[in-house]
């Protein structure tokens, strides 16, 4: 699922539709800032060969960065990170049992050698702006985006 008409520089993906709610923020915070983003949802572990199609074609379809949201057992940010170049921003899902602990935990204790950048339980609208932020790097155009986005905090 892809969201305008552009091409998408952001890839979203969840583990469940169960994830959605949480993540509006991110894509809402995407729509602020005029930024193209594709959505999906699969799970590494209920669709592994989905997630691995999806993550290894991410640069040919032009993605420039993923956000990985789940909960509990959260494995797909790293999963993510294992077929792509492309930095990976986990988002972990709060959860009913232990209210997003266990999601935290599994996401950030990834091995050496494949990292994934994790922001707060539930940090969807964080990941945004992350992803833009990272965007930033070699775009003057997106990083105005976060500087405005900072002045208006600032004003506000
Ligand atoms: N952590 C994962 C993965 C994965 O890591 O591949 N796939 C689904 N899930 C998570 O399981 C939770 C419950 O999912 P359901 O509501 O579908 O049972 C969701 O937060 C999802 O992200």
């Amino acid at each position: 699922m892809a969201a305008g008409n552009e091409t998408p520089l952001v890839g979203i993906i969840m583990g469940s539709e169960s994830d959605m709610p949480a993540m509006e923020a991110c894509m809402k915070q995407l729509d602020e800032f005029g930024v193209p983003y594709e959505v999906k949802v699969a799970s590494a572990h209920r669709r592994p060969a989905e997630v691995h199609d999806w993550a290894s074609s991410a640069v040919e379809r032009g993605l420039r960065v993923i956000v990985a949201a789940a909960g509990k057992a959260a494995h797909l940010g790293g999963v993510v990170a294992a077929y792509t170049p492309l930095p990976v921003i986990a988002v972990p899902m709060k959860t009913s049992d232990l209210g997003g602990l266990d999601s935290l935990l599994s996401m950030v204790q990834m091995p050496s050698g494949v990292p994934v950048a994790c922001v707060a339980i539930n940090g969807a609208k964080n990941a945004a702006i992350l992803a833009v932020q990272m965007l930033g790097t070699g775009d003057e155009a997106m990083r105005r985006k976060i500087v405005d986005m900072k002045a208006s905090m600032a004003e506000a």
